[in-house]
């Protein structure tokens, strides 16, 4: 989502959404969910790419972020994880603010998240605890709908067999995720659920406060006069050509997101006071910190091909399965198109005697963060049956920056975007470990006559260190969960961009609620602590206007 400008009008608060809708995603089919993340999205996407990219031989790579009522959560893949409880309590340690930590966000959590049975209605007891989870909220979470019977009976079987190296965890959303479990996800009946269909769903979309402005780009935030540091005004177009404003009565409410967030910031004069002057822009805040400390986690796809009908396959490469599962979807919300792309997550720590600890600081919150995270059977784009493994560091030392485009910073052309990928050789060292670790979780004995052997360039990237460095430089992209660029610091401090209230420093009226305030990326797909925030920001917000 854009934009939000709350205002007083008779007394009541009113909220008003600056948003954009893309015509092009009101495909029929778009809901079913593996359909949607696989064909749909990317026509949802914002057009972004990177900065060539040092970590990965100068390549520039798409950047995606969702272009569409509901932001990322309406194209993401919908994997549904918190963090751990070390990443939160990071949070509280790193800006002083208690209510930041796990305990204190917890709440947050589950006034977010509306628990829903899984689309075939399993028994699910033993694949997830029930008692971290409400069905109270807006936003439906479930368990695989379709769990892939042959490969998920090896994984936990693999569980059972190799526990030492892949312990079963419950509940992956329960404060400490370290393991092996069953993928929850933001699905409700074989549909996808995000903030346009919760949040913004029928129950609240025809309020009589909520205003959606579709298609509107915002350009800037100003000041209510050209000395004053309280910020009243949005900027915003709809062609890209005529501008418009609309002036709040209380404070500007602005979650563009970890790219937009900046971008705007930096557009409007709030940013390192130099460059923007350099670049023609009248500095209105000297905040160096704005677009810096951005951070993302790097993901490698790596494949194996298996022994088995019984994998996405046999319908992601045949067009008359296909069809008859869509109709299947469509009739009864049944079958593979009922899920996401994956059915379970392992996420692991670095061996705590590895070497690397002695050149770096160990970047995870904490003995409950992982470092790494493997996402366990996603589709592939190739004829034949294959099980993947997507590798992600999920507590990355790389730090990337949002700056403006050098040659035309207008507020309508897409920032900079430098993620910085494997930046730090500690990010390069834990994805070696990931991919190894995939393929020892492939070489348990409960996968003996399944896995026939790594694809192409993995072969022979498993063999050296050096090889496996060229793979991933080859094949890495950015795993689209950054966070930071508008990070909170302690109140006063001088560095950072928003107090712990989520409020602009230096400045009134303008506050910032969205991926962009985390100081640290949560060793997560980003979702859900987004969702946990936005909820905690919203009762600053109430309690400051009570
Ligand atoms: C392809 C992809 C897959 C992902 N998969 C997962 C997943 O499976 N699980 C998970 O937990 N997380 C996932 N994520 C990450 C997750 O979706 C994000 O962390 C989350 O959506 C961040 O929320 P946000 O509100 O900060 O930003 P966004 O969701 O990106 O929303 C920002 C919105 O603001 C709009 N905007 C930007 N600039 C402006 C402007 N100037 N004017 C008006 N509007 C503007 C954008 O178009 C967008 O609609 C994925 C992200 C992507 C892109």
């Amino acid at each position: 989502m854009f934009i939000t400008f709350v205002f007083q009008e008779r007394d009541q608060a009113q909220l008003g959404e600056v948003a954009e809708s893309s015509a092009k995603f009101q495909d029929p089919a778009a809901e079913a969910c593996v359909r949607c993340f696989l064909y749909v999205s990317a026509l949802a996407d914002d057009d972004y790419t990177t900065t060539p990219q040092a970590g990965m031989n100068g390549a520039v790579l798409d950047y995606s972020r969702g272009h569409v009522l509901g932001g990322s959560s309406s194209t993401n893949a919908m994997i549904y994880t918190r963090g751990s409880s070390d990443d939160f309590d990071r949070f509280t340690s790193y800006t002083g603010d208690s209510g930041w930590a796990w305990k204190n966000m917890l709440p947050y959590f589950l006034k977010n998240e509306k628990w829903v049975p899984p689309a075939d209605n399993h028994n699910t007891v033993g694949q997830f605890d029930p008692a971290v989870h409400s069905k109270n909220g807006v936003t439906s979470v479930s368990l695989s709908g379709y769990p892939w019977p042959d490969s998920s009976k090896r994984i936990i079987q693999t569980t059972k067999d190799l526990p030492d190296q892949f312990p079963f965890v419950l509940d992956m959303n329960a404060g400490d995720n370290i393991g092996v479990g069953w993928l929850q996800a933001t699905i409700d009946d074989g549909a996808r659920s995000s903030s346009a269909t919760s949040y913004l769903g029928p129950k609240y979309i025809s309020r009589p406060n909520l205003h959606v402005l579709l298609n509107a780009q915002v350009s800037r935030v100003l000041p209510s006069s050209k000395s004053s540091l309280h910020f009243s005004t949005v900027e915003f177009s709809q062609d890209q050509i005529k501008l418009h404003t609309v002036t709040a009565a209380k404070e500007i409410v602005l979650f563009a997101g970890s790219v937009g967030t900046p971008h705007v910031l930096l557009n409007s004069g709030i940013g390192n006071k130099t460059t923007l002057e350099g670049l023609g822009i009248a500095s209105v805040l000297d905040l160096p910190s704005v677009g810096q400390n951005f951070t993302d986690q790097p993901v490698v796809s790596n494949t194996w091909m298996v022994n088995s009908n019984d994998t996405f396959e046999s319908f992601t490469q045949n067009a008359t399965a296909f069809a008859e599962y869509l109709t299947q979807w469509n009739d009864t919300r049944t079958g593979p198109l009922v899920d996401t792309v994956a059915t379970h997550i392992a996420y692991l720590r670095l061996d705590s005697n590895s070497t690397i600890f002695e050149q770096f600081e160990d970047p995870s919150a904490g003995p409950k963060s992982p470092h790494l995270e493997l996402s366990l059977n996603l589709p592939v784009a190739l004829p034949g049956h294959f099980f993947r493994s997507t590798t992600a560091v999920v507590s990355p030392a790389s730090r990337g920056s949002i700056t403006l485009n050098t040659t035309n910073p207008s507020p309508f052309n897409a920032p900079l975007i430098d993620p910085a990928l494997f930046a730090s050789a500690f990010d390069m060292f834990a994805m070696r470990a990931a991919i190894r670790k995939s393929q020892q979780l492939l070489s348990a004995p409960a996968f003996t006559d399944y896995v026939l052997g790594p694809v192409d360039a993995l072969g022979t990237a498993l063999a050296s260190d050096a090889a496996l460095d060229a793979y991933i430089r080859a094949t890495a992209i950015p795993g689209s969960h950054c966070v930071g660029g508008a990070a909170m610091s302690p109140k006063y401090a001088r560095w950072g961009v928003v107090d712990p209230d989520l409020r602009v420093k230096g400045v009134t009226g303008l506050r910032i609620v969205d991926a962009s305030v985390m100081p640290f990326v949560p060793s997560a797909h980003t979702m859900a602590p987004t969702y946990a925030v936005a909820e905690r920001g919203i009762d600053m917000i109430k309690s400051s206007w009570a």
